[in-house]
């Protein structure tokens, strides 16, 4: 059985007090999981905050984005080399959010996942359809896509270090969540679109679910056979309702 990560992405929220407060809420919170991996991805300004606060606990650190250059003269940016300078074991790449309204794109994303997975960074590789794209049945082939379009760039073997989170773009920070029949189904096509490539990563690969996850809906999703684990937003706020969602994985583990 793959190990379930439970990653919150705090997205553009917070202040230097809220994340103190909620760095050490997680903490305070989290000793007594040990089958569940806990994962906080904090905006940038509190990576220093995060490393020492985190420092000693399992809780790892993570960011929500990197440049697509390894260093240099790229004004606002920060590099993958930068991040694992600050402690941060993951990296979030191709959320929904940045395609959206940034331009990211498959080219933008696979250059992201090489200058992550090269500072020693495992990126969580977001994919995911709108509702648009849904309700024309284009759902699948959108997701073979965003897969296809980084495979061919980087290869399959890359993905042995990287983690995918399904994120219907409906369901993020909606308060609609994808059924768990639903969000299997595509998870399950994840897995079979990859393991056609290749089997033994596809079986290793940790597919997340994110989309307005929360305690009340986590552990029949997290009961899905193919989901492992969560990309959490808005529930990863509050320390109390992350730590149920982490308990929800921890309790299936077991
Ligand atoms: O990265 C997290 C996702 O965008 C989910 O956000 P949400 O839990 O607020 O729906």
């Amino acid at each position: 059985m793959r190990q379930p990560l439970i990653a919150g992405n705090w997205k553009m929220n917070g202040s230097k007090s809220s994340a103190e407060a909620l760095l050490n809420g997680v903490v305070a919170g989290s000793g007594g999981l040990s089958k569940t991996e806990v994962a906080v991805c904090v905006p940038f300004p509190y990576l220093h905050l995060g490393e020492q606060l985190l420092a000693g606990s399992s809780v790892r650190l993570g960011a929500q984005n990197l440049c697509t250059e390894s260093g240099g003269a790229f004004t606002g940016e920060v590099s993958g080399s930068m991040l694992a300078d600050f402690g941060c074991r993951y990296v979030i790449c191709g959320h929904s959010e940045r395609r959206e309204y940034y331009g990211e794109n498959e080219a933008s994303i696979a250059q992201k996942l090489t200058r992550a997975t090269e500072s020693g960074l495992t990126p969580i590789l977001c994919v995911g359809e709108t509702l648009q794209q849904r309700e024309a049945g284009e759902m699948e082939p959108v997701i073979a896509a965003q897969i296809d379009g980084v495979v061919e760039r980087i290869g399959i073997e890359a993905f042995a270090g990287i983690e995918i989170a399904y994120e219907p773009v409906w369901a993020i920070g909606t308060g609609k969540t994808a059924t768990p029949e639903q969000a299997q189904a595509v998870h399950a096509y994840i897995r079979g679109r990859i393991a056609a490539l290749n089997g033994s990563i596809a079986e290793k690969l940790r597919i997340l679910y994110g989309g307005s996850m929360k305690p009340g809906n986590a552990a029949e999703l997290l009961a899905q056979p193919d989901i492992d684990g969560g990309l959490i937003g808005g529930a990863s706020l509050s320390a109390d309702d992350f730590l149920a969602i982490c308990l929800a994985g921890e309790q299936l583990a077991a």
